[in-house]
């Protein structure tokens, strides 16, 4: 690198489970649209749905599944990044820059960690920004129960206190002043559809490590882990046609019945006689789908739903996925 080069800057996008991070990903490719910009998701079940939900790019868009990022996953990070530049360097290009959005529950600071104490990371890169996105609807109880939550506030330098929709007035003040009691250095933003002005997220380099290390001092001494609070991923895929009226009995099920340990699901659906792909996602009792492209000639038709929760009944999902392929008539367990 020469001196006249600066070094690539990284946005991190963090946030708990169905937070608003894909939405924001999904504006930031909008804008550097053709500017040599890497994408690096990860998912926490073992799939590529999240992929699936970013909106097509010709930017490079890579996915880590199957682990948390802060945790098992960190080796590959690094792996892709070295990667990439030597790519960039054999094809004489320039990276621009590196978004990276976590899973909803990742914790930061092994992400940031990663690109203080890796020689070669450190050398070439540089954290722009870690923006932290709220769900505004759901952030009370996602303080109370999960202390990852906290932490990804707390590490943030832009808080997006998103959903501004579905909060009173009243409740949008009360979350400012909770999420400064948390972070009172970061700026917060008030928006709907993760819809910052970019020119706050990008070029900004409004990361401090003095900030960070005020957080967890030993953030350059010890690599960190966590546990997840047995929150499971469950994956179900399958090639065969769903049926629509029973896929709409057992959401309305799943939604009312369940949606308080379903934290998040999401997933494309192959629907029997529809030529479209059919995309469906929630949170907890939020519940969204919308036919989407037509799939493509010589594409695999496939269902594929990830559900992360806590407790989740994994044979009582499977059955309401068999139930919709037909191959049973119930799908209700007894009891949990
Ligand atoms: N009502 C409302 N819904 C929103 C808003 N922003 C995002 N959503 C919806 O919330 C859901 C989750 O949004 P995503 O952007 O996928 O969230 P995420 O943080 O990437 O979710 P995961 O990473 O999958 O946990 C989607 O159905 C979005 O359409 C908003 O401001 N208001």
């Amino acid at each position: 690198m020469t001196d006249e080069q600066k070094k690539i800057p990284v946005s991190l996008i963090t946030g708990f489970l169905g937070s608003g991070k894909t939405t924001l990903l999904n504006r930031i490719l909008r804008d550097v649209r053709g500017s040599n910009t890497a994408v690096i998701i990860n998912e926490f079940g073992e799939t590529g749905i999240d992929g699936k939900f970013v909106e097509e790019t010709k930017e490079e868009v890579i996915e880590i599944n199957n682990g948390c990022i802060c945790c098992n996953v960190r080796g590959d990070l690094i792996r892709i990044l070295k990667d990439l530049l030597v790519r960039a360097h054999k094809e004489g290009t320039q990276l621009q820059r590196v978004v990276i959005e976590t899973t909803g529950l990742a914790n930061p600071a092994p992400v940031i960690q990663t690109f203080l104490m890796d020689d070669v990371m450190r050398y070439w890169f540089e954290i722009d920004c870690v923006s932290t996105v709220v769900d505004s609807l759901h952030i009370d109880k996602q303080l109370t129960e999960h202390q990852i939550a906290q932490e990804q506030i707390a590490f943030a330098d832009r808080i997006i206190l998103n959903k501004q929709d579905l909060v009173s007035q009243d409740k949008r003040e009360a979350l400012i002043l909770r999420m400064q009691q948390i972070n009172p250095e970061a700026e917060i933003y008030n928006v709907q559809n993760s819809d910052v002005p970019l020119d706050k997220l990008l070029h900004v380099y409004s990361f401090s490590l003095d900030h960070t290390l005020r957080i967890r001092p030993d953030l350059l001494k010890q690599h960190h882990h966590h546990h997840h609070d047995d929150i499971q991923a469950i994956v179900l895929r399958d090639d065969r046609p769903m049926d629509s009226k029973r896929l709409d009995i057992w959401f309305s099920y799943l939604v009312q019945v369940k949606g308080e340990s379903l934290f998040r699901y999401k997933g494309i659906l192959h629907v029997a006689g529809e030529k479209r792909r059919v995309l469906f996602q929630g949170v907890h009792m939020l519940f969204a789908s919308n036919r989407e492209r037509e799939w493509k000639q010589g594409e695999a038709k496939q269902t594929e739903l990830v559900f992360i929760g806590k407790d989740l009944n994994e044979e009582e999902l499977r059955a309401g996925f068999a139930f919709c392929l037909g191959e049973v008539d119930e799908f209700q367990s007894k009891g949990a």
